[in-house]
C-alpha cells in the first residue's frame, strides 16, 4: 500500500518515502509512506489558509453530516481497520479494534458538537444594550499526533476542529502512517471541501518547526513526549501563538489495606501493561499500603507471568510488542537502571520469536522507592514498579510526588478515603477501582503540572481551545 500526503484535495506520495514495518513481524512491510518536503507542508497550509474563511461560515447542518459521516464509516470499518491499526501498532486486535471503534463514536459526538455549539446572550449593565458571547473558529489550526493512538488522538483533535469552524494541517507520527491515511482517505469522501483537511506525512523534527513557524498557522495542539511538547510550547510562546499540549504522565494507582483484592489486581494489570504500557494514563507506580502489600504483590505478579506476550494479530496474544525498536532498548534500559537503584526485578525479559518483532516480557519491579528514577521519569513501556506506604496519608504524599500531573487512581472499600483522593490527588483524571487508562470519549481529557498545557481536550470542553470568544455589544 502506499501512504500518501493529501493536500488541497489531492493525493501525493513524492520522491522521499519510508517504509512502515509491522512491529509484531518485521518480515511484514505495510506500505510505503510518503516523507514530505518544506514546498508540500506550505502547499498544505496555503490550501487550508485558503479554505478557512468559507469553512467557518458553512452550516452546523453541512458539519454535522460531514462528521457523522466519517463516525459512521469508521463504525462500519472497525474491524478491517481495527487490523492495519494492530499490524502497525502493536496493540492488540480487540484493542485496535476497540481503539477504531472510539475514533468513530468521537466523530459523532463532534457532529452533534457542530449542531449544539453555541454562545451566550446577556444583558448589559447598559439600560438598552444587549451583549452576545460569541465562539468563533481560530482559523487554520496544526495538529501533531503520537504513535500510542494511531486514530483515537487524531479523531479527538481532527473532529472538534472541523465541527467549531476550523480548516486543519495534520502532521500524524512517522510511525503510523497506515491509519493517518485510512482516516485522511474517510475524510476525502466525506463532502470536506478541497483544503480543509490536509495530511503531512514526515519527520516531526522537519514538519513540526514548519508548522509552528508559519504564520497562516493560528494554533497547534500536539500530543507526545514532554521534551517535544516543551520546545513547541517555547517556539509558539515566542509568536503568540495557541498552544496545546498533552504530554507524559508517572500514574499512580494506590491500593489500600480495605481493597477488594481482585479488583485492585485487575485494575493495576490492566493499567500498568495493556497495550503494552505504552498509554500516557498507564499506571507506573503501584503504591500499596502494609497490610495488603505481599498478598498484592503475589497475585499480581502470578497474573502477570501468565499473560501471554504474542504478535498482536493472534487472537490468544494478551500483550503485543513493543511498538519500535528505540522504545525497546529505553524499557530495557530503565529495567536495568530500577535493578540497579535496588529494585526487585520480576520479568522484563527481551523475548524472541520467528518473527522477530519488538517481543518483551511485561515487569514487575518491587521494594522500589518514590525518588527511584524508575518512579519519577516516564518509562512508556510493560513495566510497573511497586512502592510500600504505611497508610492512606503516605500513599497520597507519594502519589503527588511527581513533576507530572495526569492520571491518579485508587482501590479501596472506603468511601472516605475514595472522596478525599478525589479531591486532593493532584492529576487532571482520578479513577476510584478502575485502571487509570481507558477513559471515556465525551468528557475532558488532560492532567495538570508537567503533563498537560493548555485547555483541556475532548468533549465539550474542547471548544475551548478550537474557537475564540468574541463578545458583541449591540443597541438595537
Ligand atoms: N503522552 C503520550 O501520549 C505520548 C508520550 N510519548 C513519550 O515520548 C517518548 C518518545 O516518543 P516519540 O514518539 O519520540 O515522541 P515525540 O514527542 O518525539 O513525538 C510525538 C509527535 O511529535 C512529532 N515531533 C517530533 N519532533 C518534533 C518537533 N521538533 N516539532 C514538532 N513535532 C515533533 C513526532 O513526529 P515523528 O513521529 O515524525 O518524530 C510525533 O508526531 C516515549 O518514550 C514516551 O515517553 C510518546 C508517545 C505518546
Ligand atoms: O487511556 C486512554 O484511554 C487514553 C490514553 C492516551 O490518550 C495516551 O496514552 O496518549
Amino acid at each position: 500500500m502506499e501512504f500518501k500526503n493529501f493536500i488541497d484535495g489531492s493525493w501525493e506520495i513524492g520522491t522521499d518515502t519510508t517504509t512502515n514495518i509491522n512491529p509484531s513481524d518485521r518480515f511484514d512491510t505495510i506500505g510505503i509512506a510518503a516523507r514530505s518536503h518544506a514546498e508540500q507542508v506550505n502547499q498544505a497550509i496555503d490550501s487550508a489558509f485558503e479554505a478557512a474563511s468559507s469553512w467557518a461560515n458553512t452550516t452546523p447542518q453541512q458539519r454535522f453530516d460531514i462528521l457523522d459521516f466519517v463516525g459512521t464509516e469508521i463504525l462500519a470499518r472497525r474491524e478491517e481497520i481495527g487490523r492495519l491499526l494492530s499490524r502497525e501498532e502493536g496493540k492488540i486486535l480487540t484493542e485496535g479494534i476497540g481503539e477504531v471503534a472510539r475514533a468513530g463514536q468521537i466523530f459523532k459526538f463532534f457532529a452533534g458538537e457542530a449542531l449544539r455549539s453555541n454562545g451566550d446572550h446577556l444583558p448589559s449593565v447598559r439600560p438598552g444594550v444587549d451583549i452576545d458571547v460569541i465562539r468563533q473558529p481560530l482559523g487554520v489550526v496544526g495538529l501533531i499526533t503520537p504513535w500510542n493512538f494511531p486514530i483515537a488522538i487524531p479523531a479527538w483533535k481532527i473532529a472538534p476542529a472541523l465541527a467549531y469552524g476550523n480548516t486543519v494541517v495534520f502532521k500524524p507520527a512517522e510511525l503510523v502512517p497506515g491509519c493517518a491515511y485510512v482516516l485522511a482517505e474517510i475524510l476525502s469522501r466525506s463532502g470536506l471541501p478541497d483544503g480543509v483537511f490536509n495530511l503531512v506525512i514526515g519527520k516531526g523534527s522537519v514538519i513540526g518547526p514548519q508548522l509552528i513557524e508559519n504564520k497562516k498557522i493560528s494554533a497547534i495542539s500536539f500530543t507526545g513526549s514532554v521534551p517535544t511538547g516543551k520546545s513547541i510550547a517555547a517556539d509558539c510562546g515566542a509568536r503568540l501563538k495557541k498552544v496545546q499540549l498533552e504530554m507524559g504522565g508517572k500514574n499512580p494507582m494506590i491500593v489500600l489495606d480495605d481493597a477488594d483484592l481482585d479488583v485492585a489486581v485487575e485494575a493495576c494489570l490492566n493499567g500498568a501493561f495493556f497495550s503494552t504500557g505504552q498509554r500516557c494514563t498507564a499506571s507506573s507506580r503501584l503504591i500499596v499500603t502494609e497490610g495488603i502489600h505481599d498478598r498484592f504483590v503475589s497475585t499480581l505478579s502470578d497474573r502477570m507471568s501468565k499473560l501471554i506476550v504474542g504478535h498482536a494479530l493472534e487472537s490468544t496474544t494478551q500483550m503485543g510488542p513493543v511498538a519500535e525498536v528505540s522504545q525497546l532498548n529505553q524499557n530495557l534500559d530503565y529495567i536495568e537502571v530500577a535493578r540497579s537503584e535496588g529494585g526487585n526485578v520480576q520479568g522484563g525479559e527481551r523475548l524472541s520469536r520467528d518473527t522477530d518483532g519488538y517481543f518483551m516480557a511485561p515487569a514487575l519491579i518491587t521494594e522500589t522507592n518514590n525518588n527511584n528514577r524508575i518512579n519519577r521519569e516516564e518509562v512508556f513501556g510493560p513495566i510497573a514498579s511497586v512502592i510500600r506506604a504505611r497508610d492512606y496519608e503516605e500513599a497520597l504524599t507519594i502519589a503527588n510526588d511527581t513533576p507530572f500531573g495526569l492520571a491518579a487512581g485508587i482501590c479501596t472499600q472506603s468511601l472516605k478515603f475514595a472522596s478525599h483522593f478525589k479531591k486532593f490527588s493532584q492529576a487532571g483524571m482520578v479513577m476510584v477501582n478502575l485502571p487509570t487508562a481507558g477513559v471515556d470519549y465525551h468528557v475532558p481529557f488532560g492532567g495538570i503540572k508537567g503533563s498537560s498545557f493548555g485547555a483541556r481536550e475532548q468533549g465539550t470542553y474542547a471548544a475551548e481551545f478550537y474557537t475564540s470568544v468574541k463578545t458583541a455589544y449591540v443597541m438595537p
